[in-house]
Parts: C-alpha cells; structure tokens; sequence
C-alpha cells in the first residue's frame, strides 16, 4: 500500500493506456486484477473486523472482476460473504470471468439483495469504465445502502463517479473508504467525488512507474513539488526591493478593507515592499490603517502612467473591492508587461468584451493569473462554463489557453491551470476558508509571489497551497484578517 502521496493523477483513458503497456510489457493481467482484489478485501477485514457478513456487489466489468477476486479472499478468510451482480456473470469476459468462476460460490441477482444491519458493502459494480448514468436497479440498491447508512468500501470509484471529472452520473454510492490503484484519478479530488469517495487509499498493483510516467499527462494534486525549486531561502544580503514590490489597487472610501486584506497577506507571503494605490478619495481611509504597507496616491491614467516608470514594481493585484468597473479595464490594459493577479471587480470588468485584455497577454511569458471562483468564471468564459461534459479541469485548462493566463479556478477543489496545459487540483482548503475576505488575501499571496520572480504558474499553485494551510491553522472561526497572519513562510 502506498500513500496518497504521489502527486500524478491519471485519467480513466490514460488508465486503461498503461493497463493496456502493462500487458504488452508481459505484466499478467490477472495477476493485476487478483492484487486489486486482494487489497480490496485486505482493506475490507482490516477496517470492519466486526462486520457480520461482507456483501460484495459486482458489476458487468474488470471492477466486478476485482469484485470476485475480493469476495473469494474474504470466504477463504473465514468471513461470510454474499455476491450480488449487476447483469449475468455469464456474460462476463476476460480476466473477470475468470475471477468469476475462480470464486465458485453462486452468484445473486442484484435486485434480490435486502440490505441487513451488521452489512459491510464492498462496491465493485463500475470502477474506470463507467460511460453513462447507472441503470436503475443500480440507482435503487444505492439509495437503500444509504439509507440504512451501511458502511461501504469502493473498488476504485465509488460506482456512479466519474473518475475523469468528479461527477455523479445519475446516482451513486457514498463511500466510507475507497481502495484504487496505481494513482488517483481527478475524480476522486474533484467535487463531489472527492466528499463520495471517504477515505482514500492508493494500493500498488505493481505496473512499474515507468509505464505510468510515460502515459500520465500533466495534470498533478497541488503540492510543494510543483513549485520548490522557486521556493528559495533568503539572500542575507537581501534588501526589500530584491524581495519583491507588491502593488494593490484600493476600491473607494467605502471599500478599502479588501485591498488592504490583499496587501497585508503580500507582506506576510513574503513580498519585500507593498504600496496600496488608492484612489484620492479613499487615501484618508487607507492611511488610517496602515503601517508597513505603503501608500500611494493614485487619481487616474495620468498618475498611473507615471507611476509605471517605477520599474521596481514587480507585481500588481487589481480587483479585491475595487468597484469601479470601468476605470478596472483602463488600469489592467495599462499595465503593459506587468505582472498582474486580477480578482473579483477586476475580472468582472471584463465580462462583456474580454478580448482586449487577452490579447495583451498573448506574447511574452506568461505575466496574468486571474483568480475567478465560478460565479466570475461564468461572466468571462460563458461558452466554456456551458460546456457540460467537461470537467472543472477541461474548463481551467481551456480558459487558461484561451487568456494567456493562469487560471486560479476557485472552490473547495481549486483547479490552478497555465496555458501550457499544465494543471494541479488543491486539496488542502478547509471548508471555513469561505469567509469574506478570503479570496482578497489569496489575491495577495499570489502577488507577492509573482513579484519575487516565481514564474505565473508556480505562484498561482504555490499561494493556493499556502493559502489553505494557513486557513488550517487558523482554524475554524478564522476571519480573513486571522488567515493573512497564519500565512507560513516558504518553504514550507
Ligand atoms: N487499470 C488497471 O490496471 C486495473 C484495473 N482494474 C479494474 O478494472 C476497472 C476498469 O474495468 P473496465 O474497463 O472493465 O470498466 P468497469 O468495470 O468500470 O465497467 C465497464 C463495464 O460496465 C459497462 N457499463 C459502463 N457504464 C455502465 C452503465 N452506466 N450501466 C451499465 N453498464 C455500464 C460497460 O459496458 C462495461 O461492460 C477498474 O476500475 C479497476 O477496478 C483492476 O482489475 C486492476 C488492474
Ligand atoms: N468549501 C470550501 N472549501 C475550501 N475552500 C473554499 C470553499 N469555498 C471557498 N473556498 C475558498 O475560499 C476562497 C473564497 O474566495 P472568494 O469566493 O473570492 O471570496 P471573497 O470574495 O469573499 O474573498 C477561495 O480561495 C476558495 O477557493
Ligand atoms: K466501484
């Protein structure tokens, strides 16, 4: 067994890929099912030692196969045992077939099974291969599992979730525990998927890790690996401008506080030097507040051209509480080859006619994160959010590709996605980071990165990161001034 720590993650297609190179690499096929199998039932006796009887529901597939090869080892264990399947298990083929008849025992309809107190349910009806919503015989032994709230075990997915996108396909199990194999899949992080699937365990069937790297496409759980070669220990001839000038962009009088989240978060993630650029009439407020973040009076284009001949600015965050949706597009089309993080009104700004901002991006590095949560992602890429068979990553990539930016796709599953088509999906966000003021300070953290020097991509997925364990360290309760002071330094 092996942690969730390997950070690939692989989709059903490029699964059934390497299935597919294992075997052509001599790798017996049925020495993988029978590992799979054997795990699953190891899991199974490990975790409900008490349980009275083990009923193990079988699909039409090689996860019905696992099924087969996971009740046999639970008989030979001593245990009671009781398989249902889905279809006839005559009809099965390949390595589950002979899983199927290795077991010996009689086999179930799965209409017939009359879910009983004391049941521990081992799910093997549809694993990777799941192409449509579960039929309704399916559908109906679900709801009763649930509703009798019997534990369940999933081979691979919990049965009615894609594995590619995280979605339920008409119904499915709630799993209290998940046994896959080889790597996660984006299913089993992506929502609601990820709440389905319970506790999670990866098991090495042992198709080499050669065979895996040479099929799995760039997609990645966020983590330090993605980023640690920028995460760099301060030079001690360090002086504040060689770590980084941080510029946020202040709302009005009335609406100051989420730059100044923004701002303050910057400094704690590390950024040398960080000025607000207020508006004149929201400077008193402003001023009022702050002591280590600097002021800078900002009226209009005037000032801010000249303000850009500072070439010491190494970042700006436009949006947090800004307001002024209008004077939000002027300011992000000025910024020339600025690096930039736009947020909230910042984003919104551009919903109608996001083409200008997109071509500013086109050339040179990648210099624009946009960090939308669903309801901004919706205003500026309409047509991608409509787009029902695609996945939060799908959307994340192709908004990437088509803006020239890295997109911060927010949510309890934040999918961080570059141009280049290289993704990571967070997995450390507690669910008390929705708090106002919570995307402001991740704004702020993702500044201070790309005002360092670390290149869009690596910023965006590092200040995800940080985010979410500083929202676990602050705890439950936080508010968004809590987070930006949990903020820890890198690396972590
Ligand atoms: N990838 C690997 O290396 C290994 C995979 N194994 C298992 O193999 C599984 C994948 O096997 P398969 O590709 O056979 O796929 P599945 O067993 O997940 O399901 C495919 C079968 O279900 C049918 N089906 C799909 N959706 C349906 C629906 N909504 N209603 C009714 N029938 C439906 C298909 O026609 C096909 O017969 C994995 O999930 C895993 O459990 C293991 O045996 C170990 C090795
Ligand atoms: N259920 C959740 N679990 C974990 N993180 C969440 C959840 N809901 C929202 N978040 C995170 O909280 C932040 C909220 O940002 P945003 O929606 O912009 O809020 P605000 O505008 O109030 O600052 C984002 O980083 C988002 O990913
Ligand atoms: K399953």
């Amino acid at each position: 067994m092996s942690a969730a720590g390997n950070h690939t993650l692989v989709t059903p297609a490029e699964m059934t890929a390497i299935d597919a190179d294992a075997a052509r690499s001599g790798i017996d096929s049925y020495g993988l099912m029978t590992s799979a199998g054997t795990a699953v039932s190891a899991a199974a006796l490990r975790l409900y030692p008490g349980a009275l009887r083990f009923v193990v529901l079988c699909g039409p597939g090689n996860n019905g196969g696992d099924g087969y090869i996971a009740a046999a080892a639970l008989r030979d264990s001593g245990a009671d045992v009781d398989v249902h399947a889905l279809g006839d298990p005559a009809a099965l083929k390949g390595d589950a077939a002979r899983a199927c008849t290795a077991f010996g025992t009689a086999v179930k309809p799965l209409a017939d099974y009359a879910p009983t107190a004391g049941d521990v349910v081992v799910d093997a009806l549809f694993g990777a291969g799941l192409s449509r919503p579960v039929p309704p015989e399916a559908a109906r032994v679900m709801r009763t599992v649930a509703s009798q709230d019997l534990p369940v075990i999933a081979v691979d997915l919990p049965s009615g979730v894609d594995g590619r996108s995280g979605q339920v396909l008409g119904a499915s199990f709630r799993a209290r525990h998940t046994v896959t194999f080889v790597a996660r899949k984006p299913g089993h992080l992506l929502m609601p998927g990820r709440m389905l699937c319970g506790t999670l365990e990866v098991f090495d069937i042992g198709i080499p890790g050669r065979i895996l790297s040479a099929r799995a496409g760039r997609l990645s759980a966020n983590g330090p690996h993605l980023w640690r070669k920028y995460a760099f220990t301060l030079d001690p001839a360090a002086h504040k401008f060689k770590r980084g000038h941080l510029a946020v962009f202040s709302g009005g009088p009335l609406s100051t506080g989420a730059a100044r989240l923004s701002a303050i978060a910057g400094l704690r993630a590390g950024a040398g030097l960080v000025t607000i650029a207020s508006p004149a009439a929201a400077s008193q407020a402003n001023a009022s507040h702050l002591t280590a973040v600097m002021l800078k009076q900002i009226e209009g284009e005037d000032d801010l051209s000249q303000w850009l001949a500072d070439k010491r600015i190494g970042a700006f965050v436009l949006g947090p509480g800004f307001g002024d949706l209008q004077r939000a597009r002027q300011y992000a089309l000025m910024l020339g080859s600025h690096k930039l993080v736009l947020d909230a009104d910042g984003i919104t700004a551009f919903k109608d006619d996001p083409g200008p901002l997109f071509k500013a991006c086109a050339k040179g590095e990648t210099r624009l994160v946009m960090t939308p949560h669903d309801g901004e992602f919706a205003r500026l890429f309409p047509d991608i959010e409509a787009d029902e068979a695609s996945s939060k990553v799908d959307r994340a990539i192709a908004a990437a590709k088509r803006s020239h930016g890295v997109i911060v796709y927010k949510g309890a599953d934040t999918v961080i996605a570059a141009p280049d088509g290289r993704a990571a999906i967070n997995t450390n966000a507690p669910p008390w980071l929705a708090t106002a003021g919570s995307g402001d300070t991740l704004a702020g953290i993702i500044g201070a990165h790309l005002a360092q020097g670390m290149p869009a991509f690596e910023a965006a997925a590092a200040g995800v990161w940080r985010h979410g364990r500083a929202g676990a360290k602050a705890g439950e309760g936080l508010t968004a001034e809590d987070l930006a002071a949990a903020v820890e330094p890198l690396p972590a």
